[in-house]
């Protein structure tokens, strides 16, 4: 049986092959044209697309028909949810090709490095039920009693992710020396994790602290000589590209905040009629879309992304515009405040 161009039955191949086309440029690829074609297969042909321009199948010698059969399972375990669904996670697989694709980082990390990093960000949202780590904890949910309200959804991702490896036709790594599969595994956990935005400030610090210290050859690629420092520079690298939304093309940006603002608005929904006290920013009768933004901008990506920046700099300085030219898009919608009205 012949294994189709991008690992998935289409109806119109050539015209996945020319949205494929610029998978290796920052908002080169239209992610929601590739799910219509794909026949909303767009995690698993991403996938395959990238693996097979870093030539990982012959690299580790993967069967391409469990590293599909694995591909496709994931996706079927990501949930029918408007944001954290498998179009996220091909999104996010794109973005962390693409950033581990900068040159600063050129054969700084090994490809077995690479390999995790790419079954990380394929792995790292799977199963989301639509209702944040917050809303797990205060309900004392079953995923969180599993897991004791730490990173009870990452761990959940992990899990779910590692669980599906072991079918017997997904077993892509049943090859992999125990070394191997050690350092995958550990990787791809580290990486998970770090997505929990609870982390999120430790990261950036340690990201700055590397900055500040950061020691860079005559060739202008980094010098990271331990596992500490190599794993927190691809665990901000995936937190990165987690939180890319904004600094994307603005078209694709506002489809994503209305995914994103759907489902916060799904949880306050399941909140109000709970008698919850309701999340921030899940109430939809009280939420100021734009300004949200402006404030997700300012206080949560634009340190991050300029941190990246100046890590890898100067490849992020086209994100880093991009970003900057959304925030405008976004701040001159807030409404303003209304002038006050004289007495
Ligand atoms: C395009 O808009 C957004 C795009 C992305 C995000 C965002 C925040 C945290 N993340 C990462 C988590 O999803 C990480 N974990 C995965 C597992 O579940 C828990 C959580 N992503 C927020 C966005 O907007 C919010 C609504 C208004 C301002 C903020």
């Amino acid at each position: 049986r012949k294994i189709p161009m991008f690992g998935v039955e289409v109806s119109n191949e050539n015209a996945l092959a020319r949205e494929l086309e610029r998978i290796d440029e920052w908002g080169g690829v239209d992610i929601f044209k590739i799910a219509e074609i794909s026949n909303n297969r767009p995690l698993t042909c991403v996938m395959y697309t990238i693996c097979q321009k870093r030539d990982m199948f012959s690299k580790f010698k993967l069967s391409p028909d469990k590293f599909l059969a694995y591909m496709m399972t994931l996706e079927d375990h990501y949930r029918d949810i408007p944001y954290h669904n498998s179009l996220h996670s091909a999104d996010v697989a794109q973005s962390v090709h693409i950033l581990l694709s900068s040159d600063a980082l050129d054969s700084v990390f090994s490809e077995l490095e690479i390999l995790a990093a790419l079954i990380a960000s394929a792995m790292h949202d799977v199963d989301h039920p639509g209702l944040n780590n917050q809303y797990q904890c205060n309900n004392s949910s079953e995923l969180a009693l599993m897991y004791n309200d730490e990173s009870v959804l990452e761990n959940h991702h992990l899990a779910v992710g590692f669980k599906l490896l072991q079918q017997d036709q997904c077993d892509l790594f049943d090859h992999f020396t125990q070394k191997q599969w050690q350092s995958l595994r550990k990787i791809v956990i580290d990486m998970v994790l770090a997505t929990d935005m609870s982390k999120h400030m430790t990261l950036l610090a340690s990201l700055k602290t590397m900055v500040e210290t950061k020691k860079v050859a005559s060739s202008g690629v980094l010098m990271l000589d331990n596992y500490t420092d190599r794993v927190q520079v691809l665990q901000n690298l995936m937190h990165c590209a987690d939180l890319s939304n904004p600094a994307k093309p603005i078209e694709m940006y506002k489809k994503w905040n209305e995914r994103i603002m759907d489902e916060y608005w799904m949880q306050g929904d399941v909140e109000r009629a709970a008698g919850l006290e309701i999340s921030p920013m899940c109430d939809r009768n009280n939420t100021s879309v734009e300004k949200s933004q402006v404030m997700f901008i300012d206080f949560v990506v634009h340190p991050l992304f300029e941190t990246w920046a100046d890590l890898v700099n100067p490849c992020a300085q086209e994100v880093i515009n991009e970003l900057a030219t959304n925030r405008e898009y976004y701040a001159s919608l807030v409404p303003s405040s209304p002038s006050p009205v004289g007495d």
